[in-house]
Formats: C-alpha cells, structure tokens, sequence
C-alpha cells in the first residue's frame, strides 16, 4: 500500500569498509556492488577504497598528537555542549527521516490471506501498523494511535472503492508523506480523511461526530488554504509571495503542511487532468507551493513538486535535463554511496581530526531535475560545467562548537586537508566561507571534485564541509536554506516562523497527552492493534468485539464469524494476543510478497519487452492469450 524509497537521500552510516590497494583518486562505479533499493552498499560487498594506512601516509602532520599539542584553544565553555532542541523545520528536512521524494511510486492494496470481511480488518492492521512504524518515536502514542485508529475506521469503508480503486492508495500515500514528514496522529488522519471528504463518501459533520472538533478544524482550514491560490494572480511575484507570507502567518502551519503534501498527490496524478489544468495547477504549484514547502523545512516535498511542476510547465526543456541525468543517475549514485563510505571512513581513522570532533556525518543528494534546470538558464552553461551534480556534504561535531571556540573551523581545515591527500580536488574551485563567511553569516567549506576516470568523463563532485552549529544557521537560521531558496526574503519573518511552527507542534502534543488514556490497564501495551480492537482490555478479543469493528469498516456481521473461526487457533471462541500476532505476521507477509511481485512484475515486464523487440512476444501471446499480459 505504500510507497518504497528509491534511495534519493543517502545518509552515511557506520559502516565496515573493505580495504584495497586502489589508488584512491578513482572509485570504478563498474567495480560497486548492485544498488538495491536504498543505494547503501552492504559491508561485505563494500567498494575498493584507500587503506586507513594509505590514507595515513598521504595525510600529513600531527596524527598521533595529543589534543594540547595541536595548538587549539581550550574550549571556553563546555556546557554549551548540551544538545540543542531542533526546531521542527529542522526535524522535516531531516536526513534519516525517509525521503517524501522517494514516494512516487504506489502499489494497489495488498490481499491479505483471510477473504471478505477479514480482508478489511488486515487492511485495517497493516495500515495502521505501517503509519505507526512511520510516525516519530514520541508522535506515536497511546492517545494518537487511538486516533488515527479511528479515523482509518472511518476512512478506509469510504475510500475503498473511490476513483476506480486508486483513492485508498491515494489516501494512504498522502499519509505517508505526512508520517515521513514527522506530523502527529491529527494531521496524518486529516490527510486520510481530506481525501474522503474530497470523494464525497464522507461528509464534515462524519468527521466532528466520530473523530473530533480537532481534525475536523485543521479539515476546515486546509479547504480554505485549497482555494485562496485562485484568488490572486500568481504569474505576478509580488502577489505569489503574499500570499505564501500569508499561509504562513494566518494559517495553522500543520494546515499548510496537509496542503503541500496533498498538492504533491494532486501532482503525481496530473496526467490525468485536461491539458490546460495541468499547466494551471503547475503554476500554482511552481509559484506558491514548491517554495512554500522549502520554507517550511520540507526540502525534500519542495525538490518534487518542483520536478513535477517543471515537466508539465516545459515539457522539452524537462525531458532534456531527465535524459542527460538520468543516463548518469545509477553510476553517480553508487559513486555518491562509495565516496560517502571512502571519506567516512578516512576521516574517522584520522586522529588528529578525531581529537577535535566527536561524531562526523555525510550526507549525499544527486541534482534534481529543476535545479540542475535553473543553473543551465542562469548562465549559458552546458549540463558538464554544473559543479554540484554529486554532491557530499560533511556535518563534524566538534567537541565544542560555535561561539569564540576555534575547534570548528579547526575541523574543518583538518577535514580539507585530508579530503585533498585523498581526491582529485579541483584547482580554482575552493570555497572558504569558514573563514570567510557570507554577510548573511553562512560558513561552510566548499571544494570540487574531479571524479572522472581516464576515458571516462564525469560531473564534478561537489563537497561541502560545515560543522553542526554551522549546518544549524545553514538550515534555519538566518543563512537558512528557505531564505536562500523559499522565498522569504525577511530573516525576522523565518523566525517568527520557526517559533510559529515549535508552538504548534507544542500544542498539538499537549493535546494529544491531555486525551483520556485508551486503555483501562495503565501499563504498555504491547501491541498497540490488538489493544484497539480489545475495547474491555480482557486481553482476548472477543467476537462482540471483532464484530464491531468489521461493523465500522463496513463488513457483514457474519464475516466477523468467519474470521473467528479462521484465526481461533485453540477453538476458544476469542482470540488471544498470541493468535493475533500470528495474523499479524501474515498480512506482514502477504505486504511484503507485494512488494516483491511488484519487482518481479519489472523484471518480468523488461525481459517480455527485449523479447517483443525479436517479435517473439506476439508468438507468446497468441500461445497464452492475456496471462502473459504485464500493463
Ligand atoms: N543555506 C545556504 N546555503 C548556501 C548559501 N550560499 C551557498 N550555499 C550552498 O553552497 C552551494 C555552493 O555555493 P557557492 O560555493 O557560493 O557556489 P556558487 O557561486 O553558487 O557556484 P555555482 O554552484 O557554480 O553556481 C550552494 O549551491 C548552496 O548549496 C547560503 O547563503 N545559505
Ligand atoms: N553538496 C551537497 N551535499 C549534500 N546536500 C546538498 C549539497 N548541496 C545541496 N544540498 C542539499 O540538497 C538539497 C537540494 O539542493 P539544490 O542542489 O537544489 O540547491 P542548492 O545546492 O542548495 O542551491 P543552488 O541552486 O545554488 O545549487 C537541499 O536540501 C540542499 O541543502
Ligand atoms: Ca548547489
Ligand atoms: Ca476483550
């Protein structure tokens, strides 16, 4: 029922790394393991890189140091190293959580073992258990989950059948990106429920009787967030960017974030919408939405919805800039992954750097599509001359950051030095904003990287080296990203919305905590589904109890029986926590067999179609008529 990532964001982990003797100026993309879904090479098949003792010999200077001979100043305060509370728009654009962007692709809703009536409750238990898995640690709670129990009660009847079969799994990919946006239980159930408001099989007042006044308000302001975009001219920039101040301040920011995440379903599914709606709904989106949801945090939605705004607005400029990088898109990603676990690996083994730093991340993006469009039209150039088609980017905790410390920039010039005895830097290119920071206060180190081989061209790779209080300013300070690309253009505004959005997310917590608590036995529950369906808390679920709630998702009373009778191991008349967790295990199953007949479908569908270039597929199919048949 979801969408699966396809690895567009690459976070560096701790990972074993092979050693070879390789020089290391190149990394073969030929000689890398296959990318699977996530493009993390497993360790064992970890590509060739340089030795810690080749690294060590070409990094000069001081590695077995102590930390008083390396001529750093004390660190004036080390109570400033207690850990900074991110804001939320720092938590939307977060590396680890999965990439929105990876949520393109849908699959129809699996068919779980039991049929009719059982089907829908396994419906109902996958669903909810894979939003949960989603949602933040803190975000899903007893009280939420209850909540977003019952707005699946209500939503998935409604939904089933909508929009020839699609508005479930449309629903249900809108949650998605909401879970993955790290949004509590109200917003990811007003996003399912938005959708069957939007089909029509649910009404408003549906949703304040059984779910609350809560969702139901966040519903009533995402509709008038839907229409105010038709009130202004948005080819005007002065209008567009009043009204994006505007969602930003009148609006609950939660209300903006359900808007952004439905506008990219709209968008996934323009295709079909009439020709001139697309080029409208582009627009709309290129001008107010896309933007929108860089300011918000929510890079990754905002990199999508510019994609997809671009390839309906400029459909041959779009197609050029997919060719050209699509046909280098699998190669630099494994390069992307290599380089990643190559300088990871000689930085931590570097102890000259790690006398100065306690933890380092790299982060990988390639280019999306819009972006790499944009710096073709800036200045004439060709796809080639873009320097940051790969790009790496070094986060360094120093041991004590910011403020008159020097260990920041210290670990920076120290990571420079190492990237330089490792990789082909390229002349000219450098970029010492630690050193020499922006007026807007942005630091961090920029290098290019020539990861060509002989014969064989490649982009350059841009690297950018920055510690964790210089990220932070980067991304939502007054450096922050949404200023340089969100089109704020007042750093007093990005505050006030940095602050709009930490108290909404208070508040949204408060409430859920003040909920009544679900269940009457006070402990954990260990299993939050079975709990739901308990309604006594007996620790059995009886047939009363299963009966209701098929009721709610719309089945017979007769297949409550059915599935009783089905999953009733020991014949007891209810079931026991253990007989639950064992249907459990199968809808797990029957989930993940989609996802792998999904694959084989591909493979399958590829292979029938290099056999049709040899005209062979008409033969098969004649043989077998429609069986053979992959749409
Ligand atoms: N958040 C933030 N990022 C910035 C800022 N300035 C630069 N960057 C980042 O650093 C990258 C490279 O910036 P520069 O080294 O100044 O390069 P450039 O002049 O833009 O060069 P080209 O990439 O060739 O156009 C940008 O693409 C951004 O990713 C800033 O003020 N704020
Ligand atoms: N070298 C890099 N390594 C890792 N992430 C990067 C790198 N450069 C940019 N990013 C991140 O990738 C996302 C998309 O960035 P994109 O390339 O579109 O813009 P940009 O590099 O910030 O700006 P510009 O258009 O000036 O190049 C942003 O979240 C950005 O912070
Ligand atoms: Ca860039
Ligand atoms: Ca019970």
């Amino acid at each position: 029922l979801f969408p699966r990532g396809d690895g567009k964001s690459y976070v560096a982990r701790r990972e074993p790394v092979a050693t070879s003797s390789q020089s290391p100026h190149h990394i073969s993309a030929q000689r890398l393991p296959q990318c699977h879904v996530a493009c993390n090479p497993s360790p064992e098949r970890a590509p060739p890189m340089a030795t810690a003792a080749t690294t060590a010999a070409a990094v000069p200077a001081g590695r077995h140091q102590h930390r008083h001979h390396l001529g750093l100043r004390p660190c004036p305060n080390p109570r400033r190293l207690h850990r900074l509370r991110l804001p939320a728009s720092v938590a939307f654009s977060s590396p680890s959580a999965p990439s929105t962007s990876s949520s393109s692709s849908l699959s129809a809703p699996a068919t779980p073992p039991p049929e009719g009536g059982g089907r829908l409750v396994a419906e109902l238990v996958g669903v909810f258990n894979e939003l949960t898995g989603r949602m933040g640690e803190g975000l899903a709670t007893t009280s939420s989950s209850r909540l977003l129990f019952r707005a699946l009660k209500l939503a998935l009847p409604a939904l089933r059948d909508g929009d020839g079969g699609q508005a479930l799994t449309r629903a249900l990919a809108v949650a998605a990106t909401l879970a993955d946006l790290q949004m509590d239980a109200e917003v990811i159930s007003a996003g399912i429920l938005r959708k069957a408001l939007d089909a029509g099989t649910i009404s408003m007042s549906d949703v304040e009787a059984q779910i609350g006044t809560g969702i139901a308000d966040l519903l009533h302001e995402s509709l008038r967030l839907k229409v105010a975009p038709s009130k202004v001219d948005v080819l005007d920039d002065e209008s567009a960017s009043s009204l994006r101040k505007f969602f930003l301040s009148y609006y609950d920011i939660r209300a903006v974030i359900l808007e952004l995440s439905l506008k990219l379903d709209t968008m996934r599914h323009l295709q079909y919408l009439p020709k001139h709606l697309q080029r409208v709904k582009s627009l709309e989106v290129m001008k107010i939405y896309a933007p929108l949801a860089h300011a918000v945090g929510a890079g990754n939605l905002s990199l999508e919805l510019e994609d997809l705004s671009f390839r309906y607005l400029f459909p041959h400029s779009y197609d050029h800039v997919d060719q050209w990088l699509r046909n280098r898109e699998a190669e630099c990603k494994l390069l992307i992954n290599a380089y990643k676990a190559q300088l990871l690996q000689a930085l931590k083994s570097d102890d000259e750097l790690n006398e100065i730093v306690q933890d380092i991340s790299i982060e990988g993006r390639y280019k999306s599509r819009f972006s790499t469009m944009k710096k073709l039209v800036k200045d004439g150039r060709k796809p080639e001359e873009v320097n940051d088609i790969l790009g790496l980017r070094i986060i360094l905790d120093p041991r004590c950051d910011g403020g008159s410390s020097d260990w920041g920039p210290r670990a920076c010039h120290r990571t420079h030095e190492i990237i330089r005895a490792l990789l082909k830097e390229v002349p000219g290119r450098t970029k010492d904003y630690v050193t020499q920071p922006k007026r807007n206060g942005y630091q961090s180190l920029h290098v290019a990287i020539d990861v060509s081989e002989p014969g064989k061209t490649r982009p350059l790779m841009e690297i950018q080296i920055r510690t964790k209080e210089m990220h932070r300013i980067a991304i939502g300070g007054e450096a922050s990203h949404s200023l340089y690309k969100g089109g704020l253009t007042d750093p007093g505004e990005a505050k006030r919305l940095k602050a709009i959005m930490l108290a909404a997310a208070e508040l949204a917590a408060h409430r859920l905590r003040d909920l009544p608590a679900s269940d009457h036995r006070g402990g954990e529950c260990k299993n939050q589904a079975f709990c739901l369906i308990d309604k006594n808390g007996d620790g059995r679920i009886s047939i009363e109890e299963l009966t209701e709630v098929m009721e709610d998702l719309g089945a017979e009373g007769e297949d409550a029986m059915a599935l009783m009778h089905l999953l009733d191991a020991n014949s007891d008349g209810s079931l026991s926590f253990d007989e639950f967790e064992s249907f459990q295990r199968q809808v797990e199953l029957m989930r993940s067999l989609e996802d792998r007949d999904d694959h084989y479908t591909k493979i399958l569908k590829d292979k029938l179609q290099t056999i049709d270039s040899a005209g062979l597929i008409h033969f098969y199919r004649k043989e077998l008529g429609d069986k053979l048949l992959v749409s």
